[in-house]
């Protein structure tokens, strides 16, 4: 059966080939299409026994939902969170995987917990198609109008196609689909087409990643400045509005991390086999330039950056500083610390170092600088000793680089943002109650501006941000929205809170009403923004003199 489109939407083509185009308009944030049947839903090889291998959710014993996992009695290799997704599995797919793992197990000799990663994650999917389909003669891809494959592109690219063999093969050989010329071209394109077409189930909360392939959804193309993005919750993939979407207009998602720089972005769309022409890509332009024509900057008005156009007057001076150097750094830093993860305080010195001409343009939103900032804040986020220094940091995020990078406020990254922020809040406004504060940071302009602030209120106004947002730009069932309204509820009850209480819900109802306003600022922003400023120098201090300078302060 051929994929048919969405309501609200139309197959096209156009320069970029087949796409999805809009037959009505979308506005900002609103749900454009849910794709819960997808050909293809499974975790990557690492995230296998962690992840039910049916309804994708990640198992864990704490956390917001706790969900324990139990390997399936015949392989020990798949794990699920209950009988419904076990017995799902296993009649989609599972009980002919089930044989495959066997076999795999068997001709290498080891164990279940290593067989799975003998087999890498294209490789299992590619063997899904082949057990589910009549072992591989039918295309599952729909025969008449098949999926993009890119095959000329993959062939010429000889490690590329070589690794692919390896995977074709192997994935033939495990799923009992014998050998031969045709049936390797076959599954050669099978693998090509899973490579173009499934979208890469990254959740950033949990680590996990995997792959989901909807040939409907497969229909979007990339644009560096898209106007849609996609969410995953589960077995479901939901497609919302970034901008506003007129009917008529193509419907465009980024297939990669759209803020880096642009020899960056095509090395991630390398295998995709097409050079981006959008305006971002054409232009080479700087995140401040993309956000300073975003048609969305207005919705912040419900936000911790209310005013986006700040940033154009006056324009950050970009005089000492060229889009080729930029990259350079963001190549150095990461050929230098690795890794993207690692979130040393060794890690944030080589990279702070590195990016001293971003740090002195003032460039803050633009990469590799935002992540050097988070990954010390994350860092010192869960360390006893450091944690009230990471409010700062994650105030500085909210408010000078989130916002430039993601300008829709509902955007899931920014929601957690301010969600970082509201835990810090709780955490430093117990300190500061039982007078453990001044003990905890010797940072006097923190403890200060903590004192000074209504701690209990600003983390009430903040949650309410994240509820309104989150319910804009997530699903109902997200975790950290559903945590949000737990935690609210749980404010909004505290006794003698009644005033401060009726005038955050008064703001929450109309933010604009101008006595909102202006308590919004001053009880919300003031503190959020003073906290932010000291951001700089601690981390000069830190990552610069070394963490024993910030005591002075
Ligand atoms: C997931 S498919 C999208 C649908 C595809 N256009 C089709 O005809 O089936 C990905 C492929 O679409 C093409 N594509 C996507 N975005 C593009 C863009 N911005 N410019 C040119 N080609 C693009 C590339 O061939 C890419 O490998």
């Amino acid at each position: 059966m051929p994929p048919t489109p969405p309501p609200g939407t139309a197959f096209s083509s156009g320069p970029h080939g087949r796409s999805l185009v809009a037959t009505q308009d979308f506005t900002p944030g609103s749900l454009i299409a849910t794709f819960s049947s997808p050909t293809l839903a499974l975790p990557d090889g690492p995230s296998m026994r962690t992840t039910c291998n049916y309804c994708l959710r990640v198992g864990s014993n704490e956390g917001f939902s706790p969900v324990s996992l139990k390997a399936c009695t015949g392989c020990k290799a798949a794990v699920y969170c209950g009988p419904t997704c076990q017995r799902a599995h296993w009649k989609s797919i599972h009980k002919a995987e089930c044989k495959m793992f066997a076999r795999v197990r068997e001709t290498t000799g080891k164990d279940w917990h290593v067989a799975p990663f003998l087999l890498p994650t294209p490789a299992r999917a590619l063997a899904q198609v082949l057990l589910t389909n009549d072992k591989g003669i039918r295309d599952p891809f729909d025969g008449s109008d098949p999926l993009e494959s890119n095959l000329e592109g993959f062939k010429a690219d000889e490690q590329v196609w070589g690794d692919f063999e390896l995977q074709a093969m192997a994935a033939m050989t495990y799923s009992g689909v014998s050998m031969n010329e045709d049936g390797l071209r076959v599954a050669m394109r099978f693998l090509c087409q899973i490579q173009t077409n499934a979208f890469n189930r990254l959740d950033a909360d949990t680590g996990m990643s995997g792959i989901f392939l909807d040939p409907a959804l497969a229909r979007v193309n990339h644009s560096c400045v898209p106007n849609a993005f996609i969410g995953f919750d589960k077995r479901t993939a939901t497609l919302r509005a970034e901008r506003p979407i007129k009917e008529g207009e193509e419907i465009t998602i980024s297939y990669i991390a759209n803020d880096k720089p642009r020899s960056i972005r095509r090395e991630g769309l390398r295998l995709y086999y097409f050079e981006c022409d959008c305006p971002r890509c054409v232009d080479d332009l700087d995140v401040y330039q993309v956000a300073q024509t975003s048609p969305v900057i207005s919705l912040n008005s419900f936000s911790l950056q209310p005013d986006l156009t700040k940033f154009r007057e006056p324009a950050i001076d970009k005089s000492g500083i060229s889009m080729n150097q930029i990259e350079i750094i963001y190549k150095v830093v990461y050929d230098q610390t690795k890794s993207e993860q690692d979130t040393s305080i060794e890690a944030a010195r080589t990279r702070w170092k590195l990016c001293k001409p971003l740090v002195e343009a003032k460039m803050w939103a633009v990469e590799p600088l935002p992540t050097t900032i988070l990954l010390l804040a994350t860092n010192w986020q869960t360390n006893y000793k450091w944690a009230v220094y990471a409010l700062p940091l994650a105030c500085f995020l909210a408010t000078q680089c989130d916002p430039i990078k993601l300008v829709a406020p509902f955007m899931p990254w920014r929601i957690k943002g301010v969600m970082i922020i509201t835990k810090l809040l709780a955490f430093t406004g117990e300190l500061t109650s039982s007078g453990e504060l001044a003990k905890r940071c010797t940072h006097e302009g923190i403890v200060g501006a903590l004192a000074m602030a209504d701690q209990v209120t600003m983390c009430q106004a903040l949650l309410h941000i994240v509820v309104h947002q989150g319910s804009i730009g997530a699903a109902e069932d997200w975790d950290v929205l559903k945590e949000a309204k737990m935690m609210l509820k749980d404010l909004e009850s505290l006794p003698g809170r009644v005033d401060e209480s009726k005038m955050v819900q008064a703001w929450a109802r109309d933010p604009e009403d101008p006595q909102a306003k202006a308590f919004f600022e001053s009880e919300v922003l003031k503190p959020v923004n003073t906290l932010a400023s000291f951001a700089p120098e601690i981390l000069e201090d830190v990552l610069v003199q070394g963490q024993g300078s910030v005591v002075r302060r």
